[in-house]
């Protein structure tokens, strides 16, 4: 009996992933014992009726369908058979002779082809399911799930994975996007391979546990720092593309977590501006913290080496949109602390200031973690934090003093002290008065540095586009 429910399960799994309406398998109901294991019970009388494609959806997100806790490494689990067709079986024995439910992990070697492995052990390998089935190779499943750097270990966790894997929704094209062939396609190509309805299946209700891969289709990786990766998505319901930053590491000791919603407490507590990166929403999953952003074409660290020397004009009007970010952060209480060419993005030509990670309040309120020591002014490696929105000023004149001369900056050496002694090497090619500006951002002493507000009004944007 136990293969007539292996047959059954088969057949109800087929269904969903090869979306065969007529393939059929009887419904099973399950029970819980006192103990709490889970008998499921099969009854003949059913039929091979045919499955709606809403009930395997509800199927699949039962607990009961796929390998719970209590159903995968049961002490005493047994398969209970009720050949009368009765649902409440629940305390009643196992008939002699079954075999025990076996731990559903992969035998070594079990997908090897040659190996004929039962049906049941599918559903908890660490494949996605389509993997198992012949219209599926190993190398479309990977380009459908290649998230694995999330996958957990346990093996509670890894069902709970794989179950989220079996239904991840399809993305919804958004119709008020006009001109975005690359979103077009995606969302179409997506829909091709669902083969439903993406709204009916958006609306069924997946329970899946992962919230990013319900809600977002990966495309590709677009960043990677020192604490977090950045992922080019598509987010399903709307249809848009967005970043989304996952810490790099599981985040599991309190100290960690606090430090890591830092970035996102930052960003929700300022409000919108066109220069700064805009903030969605952000959650725990599995002990990563997920951030959806706005998503940006590239950071000036790209564009530096792309086109030197850059114009002056450029380099200006890029400097006044941070400056205006600046200013803008600046007037609600908080710095930045790590301005740098690598968290100075770009999206349609606009600057927008990204990773607040080491954001604090301009009052001293919270702790000040320093941020890279590059762009650093001398007070604040000398732990003196008076006058902390001046060393964002001393950092957006290192960064583009940087960017100006077209080599990266040391942190040591003779040039890094000079730098903060007022000492600049000449910049050729760029006029006296723009020099003049990065040496008063870069003042040795951080009184003497303007404010982003008095930078605002300075002459030398008076000709700059946007201002
Ligand atoms: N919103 C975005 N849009 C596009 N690319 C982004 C976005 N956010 C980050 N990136 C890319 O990902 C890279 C890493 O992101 P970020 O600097 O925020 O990570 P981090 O781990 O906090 O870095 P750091 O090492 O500077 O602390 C960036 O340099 C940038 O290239």
């Amino acid at each position: 009996m136990e293969s007539v429910e292996r047959l059954c399960l088969s057949q109800k799994l087929r269904q969903v992933c090869l979306d065969t309406a007529t393939t059929s398998a009887s419904a099973s109901a399950s029970t819980r014992s006192a103990e709490g294991n889970v008998y499921h019970s099969i009854s003949p009388a059913d039929g091979l009726t045919a499955i709606s494609e809403n009930e395997v959806l509800d199927m699949l997100s039962s607990q009961d369908f796929f390998c719970t806790p209590d159903f995968v490494t049961p002490t005493e689990q047994q398969i209970v058979v009720d050949f009368d067709g009765n649902k409440e079986k629940g305390n009643v024995s196992p008939p002699k002779g079954l075999t025990p439910m076996r731990s559903k992990r992969p035998r070594p070697g079990w997908l090897s082809g040659n190996h004929p492995h039962s049906e049941l052990e599918i559903y908890c390998s660490d494949l996605p399911l389509e993997a198992h089935f012949s219209s599926f190779s190993a190398s479309k499943c990977e380009q459908l799930y290649d998230d694995t750097a999330s996958c957990p270990s346990s093996t509670n966790a890894r069902l709970a994975a794989l179950r989220r894997r079996a239904l991840s929704p399809p993305c919804i094209k958004n119709p008020f996007l006009y001109n975005d062939p690359e979103i077009g396609t995606s969302t179409n190509k997506l829909r091709a391979k669902f083969q439903v309805d993406p709204y009916r299946a958006l609306g069924a209700g997946t329970s899946c546990l992962s919230r990013y891969r319900e809600e977002f289709h990966e495309i590709q990786e677009i960043g990677l720092g020192n604490f977090s990766r950045v992922f080019k998505v598509l987010k399903r319901i709307d249809g848009c593309f967005y970043a989304i930053k996952r810490s790099l590491h599981q985040l599991r000791q309190d100290g960690q977590r606090r430090q890591a919603i830092n970035e996102v407490q930052a960003l929700a507590a300022i409000d919108s501006h066109e220069n700064v990166v805009r903030y969605h929403t952000a959650w725990f999953e599995n002990d990563y913290l997920y951030i959806q952003m706005e998503l940006c074409d590239n950071s000036l660290r790209s564009w530096k080496a792309e086109a030197y020397p850059p114009p002056e004009k450029s380099l200006l009007g890029g400097m006044l949109q941070i400056i205006k970010a600046l200013a803008h952060i600046h007037s609600h209480g908080l710095v930045h602390l790590d301005i740098k060419p690598d968290n100075i993005y770009v999206r349609k030509g606009i600057y927008k200031l990204g990773d607040f990670g080491r954001a604090t309040r301009l009052d001293g309120s919270i702790s000040v973690e320093e941020g890279d020591s590059r762009y650093m002014p001398l007070e604040i490696l000398n732990e003196d934090y008076s006058q902390l929105q001046k060393a964002d000023i001393f950092a957006l004149g290192a960064t583009f003093y940087e960017l100006a001369r077209g080599s990266p900056l040391t942190s040591s050496g003779t040039q890094f002290q000079a730098l903060r002694q007022g000492k600049h090497a000449l910049l050729p090619g760029f006029s006296l008065p723009f020099q003049n500006l990065l040496k008063g951002l870069m003042h040795p002493i951080s009184k003497m540095r303007p404010t982003a507000a008095d930078l605002l009004n300075h002459a030398l944007f008076n000709h700059v586009a946007g201002f």
